[in-house]
């Protein structure tokens, strides 16, 4: 489990991390979203003691990184797929890291079977596409055995097989009671794989919600969309009831504050024949670039 409290990080006036408040349970994928410099790697690197808060805490199963004692069995990380030696071969780089906490090389064989790297793991990384890199950071990351799991964009410049496997692998370590937390700035493919999504802007917290949450707070929720035989006489019985109509240019109607079934009854009282009656759902992209709209750090200027 992941728990953050007020945490920040500042480098001289840059505001990288501000107050941010969260939980990663167990068992659950917490998706960690945000567009770009919103503050995630930040907040990764302090999960992983690798920057210090100016302020706040964050903890794994409820100890600070530096105090635990064999922090790769308690948490893994991939952070960065490019960062290892890379005259190494991947099997060479698995067993130093595995030596340094004492896991058997069977271990070692285990995570390269894991992560498919069986055909490459003799061969030195520098010659790895990204695909098979970010596969031996995961295989890094699962080494040993820990409870919680961080990977920051796992997915990033994957081929749609890899995507496939990392949404396949990320349920599989939850189902197995882990904690996941990984970051993406894509919201439709955290809405794949993950429970919950801690949305971040510029460093601050913006939601923290399971994703049905996020997709009934978007604008399109709770709209019906109703075509009938008799639109005006609809909307004026729909408007005495409280609703609010909009005309559309296909002859249907757009009501909000009232639900399809209600629509269906009006229709009927007024004796109109409906064509067609759908509840719209949201849409997760229009939740998040209304939750993200004032906090993006680079915005193309033209429309
Ligand atoms: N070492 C550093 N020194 C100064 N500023 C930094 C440093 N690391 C990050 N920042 C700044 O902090 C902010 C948050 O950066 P961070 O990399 O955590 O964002 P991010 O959400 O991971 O973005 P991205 O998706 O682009 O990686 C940015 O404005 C960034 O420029």
């Amino acid at each position: 489990m992941i728990t953050a409290r007020g945490l920040t990080k500042r480098y001289g006036t840059t505001t990288a991390v501000d107050g941010l408040s969260f939980t990663a349970r167990p068992g659950v994928v917490t998706g960690f979203l945000g567009p770009n410099g919103a503050g995630k790697s930040t907040t990764m690197r302090m999960v992983l003691g690798l920057e210090r808060p100016t302020a706040g805490t964050v903890t794994v199963d409820g100890q600070r990184y530096a105090d635990l004692r064999a922090p790769l069995r308690s948490v893994g990380a991939m952070l960065d797929a490019r960062s290892v030696h890379p005259g190494r071969t991947a099997h060479r780089h698995l067993l130093a890291l595995a030596r340094t906490h004492a896991i058997p090389r069977s271990r070692v064989e285990e995570v390269i079977g894991l992560t498919g790297l069986e055909a490459v793991a003799g061969r030195r990384v520098k010659g790895f596409s990204l695909g098979m890199a970010q596969r031996l950071g995961i295989a890094a990351a699962l080494l040993g055995d820990p409870a919680t799991v961080v990977l920051d964009e796992p997915v990033n410049g994957l081929d749609p097989d890899g995507v496939l496997w990392v949404r396949q692998l990320v349920r599989d370590l939850a189902g197995q009671g882990r904690t996941v937390f990984l970051s993406s700035h894509l919201m439709h493919e955290l809405a794949l794989c993950a429970d919950r999504v801690v949305v971040v802007g510029r460093g601050r917290l913006l939601a923290d919600a399971s994703v049905p949450e996020l997709l009934e707070r978007s604008r399109g929720a709770g709209l019906v969309r109703v075509r009938t035989t008799g639109p005006d006489a609809l909307a004026q019985a729909l408007r005495r009831s409280g609703a609010e109509v909009t005309a559309q240019p296909d002859g249907a109607l757009h009501v909000r504050g009232t639900s399809a079934e209600q629509v269906g009854a009006v229709a009927g009282r007024v004796g109109v024949t409906v064509l067609e009656l759908a509840a719209e759902t949201g849409s997760l992209e229009a939740a998040y670039l209304e939750l993200t709209g004032g906090s993006v750090e680079y915005r193309a200027g033209a429309r």
